[in-house]
């Protein structure tokens, strides 16, 4: 069985693609970080609270429609309620604050080969934009621990010990948000050949950092994406700069509420649900002022899995494929793996 780490691997990339730039040693934008189409006419941006995501408590009686709901309309959602303690998240977000403070000489001797998963490194979508992002970052696939071991020879093991406990408790909530995911769709457990081995499969865990930028219009923390998976579950920093994209409305942003995971479906999730759920497009923007943090934990079904579009009445809009086969075309086509295996 393949994991979902050889998926990755497969699809090598160029160190130039992965080396982040030393931020610390910059005053202004360089040309190579400078976007000039950040403030097109679709970036308006909408923080009014009458505007945003919905908030869910994970224990309301009505907790199956309301994620529904979530899906079918934005893709996204804020989870409240979902019993990771505080303590963890707090100690997950000084590991990974030591992670990134160490100096970019340091940071790269734990750097992601060409063809790795996990190490420090630019993000993944590096090479389809002309212009570097304002971003630095560190991929877990399975043991952190050859990798940390560079960062601090001699205490990398609360690092690895907060990823690996950290890890668990996503996957065992992914789990739990997949099971009402299931039944909003009115799916039950065997229509699905692999949905008994996504509990056996590896998730990743992506580390975020966007170092303080001198002149956050021209730069960008990340480019607009979809996420790959089933769905994402992140822990962000006390600090804006996540945004989502809505049509007719413009980029919205997700604004940090103390305690809150943000949830997103992935690409995955809108192919199998047949195009009911939203796989939620969305961007980072970054700041002058604070250095913002942000944890992903992507949840999905092993590699060989095969992914149908689930649906009784109407045509399925997607061909269905394995979780390799879609890795593989989106690493070669971002934003327009979509459309490619649409029928
Ligand atoms: O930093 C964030 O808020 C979002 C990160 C993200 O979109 C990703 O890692 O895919
Ligand atoms: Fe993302």
């Amino acid at each position: 069985m393949s994991t979902l780490s050889e998926a990755y691997t497969d699809t090598p990339l160029h160190l130039q693609h992965i080396i982040p730039l030393d931020f610390e040693s910059v005053q202004t934008v360089p040309d190579s970080h400078s976007w000039p189409q950040i403030n097109d006419s679709r970036s308006a941006v909408h923080s009014d609270e009458e505007l945003s995501i919905p908030v869910i408590d994970l224990m309301a009686p009505d907790i199956v429609e309301l994620v529904g709901e979530a899906c079918r309309t934005w893709g996204m959602f804020q989870v409240t309620g979902h019993g990771v303690p505080s303590s963890l998240l707090e100690d997950v977000e000084a590991e990974v604050r030591r992670l990134f403070e160490l100096p970019a000489g340091q940071k790269v001797k734990a750097l992601r080969s060409p063809n790795g998963a996990t190490g420090y490194g630019a993000a993944r979508i590096t090479p389809f934009f002309s212009k570097n992002m304002w971003h630095e970052g560190f991929t877990i696939m399975g043991s952190s621990v050859d990798h940390a071991r560079e960062l601090w020879p001699h205490d990398y093991i609360r690092f690895c010990d907060a990823m690996d406990d950290y890890q668990k408790k996503m996957k065992a909530l992914s789990h739990q948000l997949w099971l009402l995911i299931l039944k909003s769709l009115d799916i039950a457990e065997q229509q699905i050949n692999w949905a008994s081995s996504l509990y056996d499969s590896d998730g990743a865990l992506q580390l975020n950092s966007y170092p303080c930028c001198p002149d956050p219009n021209r730069a960008i923390g990340l480019a607009p994406h979809t996420d790959t998976l089933i769905l994402t579950i992140l822990h962000q920093s006390d600090s804006n700069g996540l945004q989502i994209f809505r049509d007719g409305v413009g980029w919205v942003s997700v604004s940090p509420l103390a305690g809150a995971l943000v949830v997103n479906a992935g690409d995955l999730l809108h192919i199998m649900s047949n195009a009911q759920f939203s796989t939620a497009y969305h961007r980072v923007v970054v700041n002058e002022a604070r250095h913002r943090l942000s944890i992903a934990y992507f949840y999905g079904p092993p590699a060989d899995s095969l992914v149908v579009p689930v649906c009784e009445m109407e045509f399925p809009l997607y061909r269905s494929l394995t979780v390799k086969e879609y890795i593989s075309i989106k690493a070669k086509h971002l934003d327009k793996a979509l459309s490619l295996i649409r029928l």
